[in-house]
């Protein structure tokens, strides 16, 4: 768990010569980071306790959550630099309108939530939030800004889906097929190559910019947690929620 840090990645250097931007980034959003990483939620997927109420409600939020991230990968897609991270990205953005649509639709017909459900499901506050957040860092910010949001969502999920990947598997497919994805080594290589691109991004950047960065990677993390709480524990929280607040 990174110490929590709130100076520029110039004072973070001169405490961690030669720490990387990504470690500034984290460091700057704790304690949601953490609290992200860590909540029960994630830790009911892989221990076998998780109701089944409560990880429908989960689906049915992120069903809409990942569409918007597909739009989002979208926006990546056009304003990276280069052909290799435009091949990086769109060959994520394959995987996810295919291989995990097709987990979403399997595990909806498991639980038993009906087509007419998750495909037309409004938002609740929390995703709604999350979404404005990757829609518009990504469609009318930088590159980076919008970079160092899918590096929190991505990030967050390989960190929790390795330490759940370390216990036996729950018998439940939804919940044992999710906690593969999110261990699998492709899933793994492709997180290390975000942090590798804004590792090499992040330090070339204006100080305003890297201070944007790091506060578009901290609200990133606080929706995280919300959208964990709110499905965990069935409430949703009112607009006078700090977390809400961007
Ligand atoms: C709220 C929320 N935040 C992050 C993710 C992470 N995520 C979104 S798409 C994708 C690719 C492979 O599953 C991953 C890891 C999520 N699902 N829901």
């Amino acid at each position: 768990m990174p110490s929590e840090f709130d100076g520029s990645f110039t004072d973070f250097l001169e405490s961690a010569p030669g720490g990387r931007f990504t470690d500034w980034l984290a460091a700057c959003a704790e304690p949601y980071w953490s609290d992200a990483c860590s909540h029960p939620f994630t830790v009911a997927i892989g221990d076998g306790t998780m109701p089944e109420e409560a990880y429908a409600r989960y689906l049915i939020e992120d069903y809409t959550f990942v569409t918007d991230l597909a739009s989002t990968l979208g926006y990546l897609v056009a304003k990276a630099p280069g052909m290799p991270a435009k091949s990086r990205l769109s060959g994520f953005l394959a995987l996810l309108t295919s291989e995990e649509n097709d987990y979403f639709l399997r595990s909806f017909e498991a639980l038993g939530v009906e087509p007419q459900v998750y495909e037309t499901a409004a938002q609740g506050p929390v995703t709604r939030a999350f979404s404005q957040l990757l829609l518009k860092s990504s469609g009318q910010g930088s590159y980076a800004e919008g970079l160092a949001c899918l590096l929190c969502a991505e990030w967050c999920y390989l960190t929790w889906g390795q330490r759940e990947a370390g216990k036996p598997r729950p018998d439940a497919f939804y919940l044992a097929e999710w906690i593969d994805l999110h261990a699998m080594p492709g899933f793994e290589a492709f997180v290390t190559w975000i942090r590798a691109e804004m590792d090499r991004i992040g330090p070339t950047l204006p100080e305003p910019e890297q201070a944007r960065v790091a506060g578009l990677f901290r609200q990133m993390s606080k929706l995280e947690v919300a959208f964990f709480e709110a499905t965990w524990t069935g409430k949703v929280p009112g607009p006078e929620d700090d977390l809400l607040r961007t």
